[in-house]
């Protein structure tokens, strides 16, 4: 049994288990089942070196990559390719080679949601609540009862640097915290690259995204590590969702797969690509984009014989910004199809009901 606080999806393997326990079992609409559509060969991949010579070419690209998948690779991103590997690397080291107690000295908080350190669960777990009323709509109903992820995390704090706090993070490897600190400064370039280039293939100046949350970027490093699952048919490793913020930047293992986009009503499995970077548009880019542009469903899948990593490195709002279709987009054919949200809602809300896909983006829609 997982014992809530100290209990990780890896011990559980490590114990031995053969059969997963219940509060992982998904339920048969959402267990993985057999791939229901061909690896994808023709997965945007859009190579950013270009991006001087021929700027037109590749914000056209980058605008057809987000109408038809919310996602693409890129390549000659200017983040080291060294530093990709190294980040993995340290990352396997922190799971694989620390002890269940060394690894608890970084514990996340269970308590609070997208608290920095080491956990396993994304949702809170259901508050007992003293006299349930049917009326209230609280994570209690059946219907939002959570099932566990087969994942363990370690989130870090990165940006702004006012967040930042290295002490929190492992102290093994050595080289780990400055490995992080440097990954996080090279990241949130390329977001504020990335940002850019989105912004103008929708018709918007550069800015305007950045421009829309006040300048301000709010970025988080989690690793993600899915031990193998003895039952990979019956659980996920994470289940479907679309990241909340603005952008997501994700690398994960070269050679084990497991992220798979929703795709015209399919699961498509994602094969990893060497020293790319998958860029994963959020939840309030679909807003700012007035739905041009649809946040990618995702989720991670698991397997019975290897364990996979993967780092996403999230760029989202300040939670006192207020997100609303930006006026540039907006004409009378054309109106807001989103309500304005304060951003710190609509992370709580998120966190409270658990994402269901895309639901709590849905619940915002006008028309
Ligand atoms: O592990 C993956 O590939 C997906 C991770 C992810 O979607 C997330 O951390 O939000
Ligand atoms: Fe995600």
């Amino acid at each position: 049994m997982v014992e809530e606080g100290s209990g990780r999806v890896q011990s559980l393997v490590e114990a031995g288990i053969s059969q997963v326990p219940p509060q992982y079992i998904q339920p048969p609409e959402s267990r993985p089942g057999p791939p229901q559509a061909p690896h994808s060969s023709e997965f945007p991949c859009i190579d950013l070196s270009e991006t001087d010579r021929d700027r037109d070419r590749v914000r056209e690209a980058i605008g057809k990559a987000c109408l038809e998948w919310g996602a693409f690779h890129v390549t000659n991103h200017g983040v080291p390719v060294g530093l990709l590997d190294r980040i993995r690397s340290l990352s396997h080291s922190f799971f694989e080679d620390l002890s269940l107690p060394e690894k608890l000295n970084y514990a996340c908080d269970p308590s609070s949601p997208a608290s920095q350190g080491y956990g396993t669960r994304m949702l809170l777990p259901p508050s007992p609540s003293p006299s349930p009323s049917p009326s209230q709509d609280n994570h209690n109903n059946q219907d939002d009862t959570f099932v566990l992820d087969w994942r363990d995390y370690f989130d870090h704090h990165t940006l702004p640097l006012s967040r930042r706090d290295p002490s929190r993070w492992p102290h093994y490897p050595p080289s780990y915290r400055e490995v992080v600190a440097q990954y996080s400064d090279e990241m949130g370039e390329l977001a504020r690259r990335l940002m850019g280039l989105i912004s103008e293939s929708v018709g918007m100046g550069i800015s305007r995204i950045e421009d829309a949350v006040g300048g301000e970027i709010y970025q988080n490093v989690t690793v993600s590590y899915y031990p193998p699952c003895p039952q990979p048919d019956l659980t996920l490793g994470l289940q479907s969702h679309s990241d909340m913020g603005l952008i997501t930047l994700l690398i994960q293992d070269d050679d084990v797969e497991g992220l798979q986009l929703f795709k015209d009503n399919q699961w498509v499995t994602l094969h990893p690509l060497p020293h790319a970077i998958l860029v994963l548009l959020s939840d309030q880019i679909e807003i700012i984009t007035n739905g041009k542009y649809r946040s990618a469903q995702h989720r991670a899948i698991t397997n019975s014989h290897r364990p996979r990593l993967s780092v996403a490195t999230f760029h989202d709002p300040p939670k006192t910004t207020t997100i609303s279709p930006a006026p540039d987009l907006l004409t009378p054919s054309s109106p807001p199809r989103y309500r304005p949200v304060n951003y710190g809602h609509y992370v709580s809300s998120w966190y409270s009901k658990g994402p269901k896909g895309k639901r709590n983006l849905d619940a915002l829609l006008l028309i």
